[in-house]
C-alpha cells in the first residue's frame, strides 16, 4: 500500500503530472498494489482494489484520464482472487502499451495538420502535443514554436526545453502575449486533461482565451487527446470539477497576509467550447469536437453500463 500513496501522492503534488502520464502512473501502482495484495477472499479483494482505486482517483479531480485509465484497470469478471488479480495485471499492462502507442499514433495522425513553414503556438506542457510538433519536425516539415509560459506552475519551461532539445527554433512569449502573437500563429495546437460529451475541452488555464484569440483570428485550433481523456460520466449530465490548487502557487503567502482584503483565485483548468476547436487528434483518428459521443460510446462505453 505504501507504494501507491507514494504515487498517489507524487499525483497530488504534481511530481507526476500531465493527464497522460498520471494516467499510466495510477494503473501502473494499481497493478503493482494487486501484485502485493494478500487476501484470499474476493470479496476483501474487490473491497481493497476499491478503496486503492478511490485514493488514486481523489487525487486530483479534473483529468479524466486518471478516473478512466483506474477504471480500464481495475475492472474484472473473476470471483476468484488469483483470476481477478491475473485480469487487472493484465488490463494495467494493455492499457500502459496501448497509452505509449497511442502517442506515436497521435504524433502521425497530427503531423499531417502540420504544413512547411507553419508557426505553432502550444500551452502548458502536453506530451500529446508535442508527440504532433516533435513527429512533424522529424519528417523534415520546416516548423517553429511559440510556447506559453503557463502560470502560475511555469510548465511552459519543460516545453521549451524539449523542444530545443528537438532542435526546433522556439520562442517563449508569456500567458498574456498570447493575442498579441496571435497573428504569427498558423495553428495552435494544446492538449485535453478531459473531452466532454458537448465537444468541450477541458485544459490548462488560459487554454480558452488562446482558443478565443485564434477563433478571432481564424486560425486552426487542434487539441492531441487519448481516447481515454473523453469523459463518459458527461453523458450522464455530470459536470468536469474544475481544480483549485492553493494560492502559495500564484503569491507568496506572506506577502498575501500583509493584505488582508486580498483572496487568491488559482483555477488550474478552463473550459474551451466545441466551437473554437477544429479537430480533436486522437490514437484512432482526427475528429471534429462534435463526435465525442461516438468516441465514448465505441471507446468507454463500458463505463455506462457500470453506473447504475
Ligand atoms: O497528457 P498530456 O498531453 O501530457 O497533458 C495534457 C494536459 O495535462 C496538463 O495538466 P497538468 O500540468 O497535469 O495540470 C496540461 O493541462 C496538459 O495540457
Amino acid at each position: 500500500m505504501q507504494q501507491l500513496l507514494d504515487t498517489a501522492e507524487k499525483i497530488r503534488t504534481m511530481e507526476i503530472r500531465g493527464a497522460g502520464r498520471i494516467a499510466e502512473a495510477a494503473s501502473a501502482a494499481l497493478r503493482d498494489y494487486v501484485l502485493s495484495l494478500k487476501v484470499t477472499n474476493i470479496k476483501d479483494f474487490n473491497k481493497k482494489v476499491d478503496e486503492a482505486a478511490n485514493i488514486l482517483i481523489q487525487t486530483r479531480p479534473t483529468a479524466v484520464s486518471l478516473p478512466n485509465a483506474v477504471q480500464i484497470t481495475k475492472h474484472h469478471y473473476s470471483d476468484d482472487v488469483a483470476g481477478a488479480r491475473e485480469e487487472i495485471i493484465r488490463n494495467a499492462d494493455v492499457f500502459l502499451k496501448q497509452a505509449g502507442e497511442a502517442l506515436d499514433k497521435m504524433g502521425k495522425i497530427g503531423a499531417k495538420r502540420i504544413h512547411d513553414g507553419d508557426v505553432i503556438m502550444t500551452h502548458c506542457n502536453s506530451h500529446a502535443a508535442l508527440s504532433v510538433i516533435s513527429t512533424a519536425f522529424k519528417q523534415g516539415k520546416d516548423i517553429s514554436v511559440i510556447a506559453t509560459e503557463s502560470r502560475p506552475r511555469r510548465q511552459g519551461l519543460l516545453t521549451i526545453r524539449e523542444l530545443n532539445d528537438y532542435g526546433i527554433p522556439t520562442t517563449l512569449i508569456v500567458d498574456s502575449a498570447v493575442r498579441y502573437s496571435m497573428k504569427e500563429v498558423d495553428t495552435v495546437i494544446v492538449g485535453a486533461d478531459a473531452i466532454t460529451i458537448n465537444g468541450a475541452l477541458v485544459n490548462k488555464i488560459g487554454t480558452s482565451q488562446l482558443a478565443h484569440a485564434a477563433h478571432e483570428a481564424r486560425k486552426n485550433v487542434l487539441s492531441v487527446a487519448e481516447t481515454f481523456k473523453f469523459s463518459p460520466n458527461t453523458i450522464l449530465g455530470d459536470m468536469i470539477d474544475i481544480e483549485e490548487r492553493s494560492a502559495d502557487e500564484v503569491i507568496d503567502q506572506e506577502i498575501l497576509a500583509e493584505m488582508p482584503n486580498v483572496k487568491v483565485k488559482n483555477p488550474a483548468f478552463d473550459i474551451t467550447p466545441a466551437e473554437y476547436i477544429d479537430i480533436i487528434i486522437t490514437e484512432v483518428g482526427a475528429f471534429p469536437p462534435q463526435m465525442a459521443y461516438t468516441i465514448i460510446k465505441e471507446h468507454l462505453g463500458w463505463e455506462l453500463t457500470n453506473i447504475g
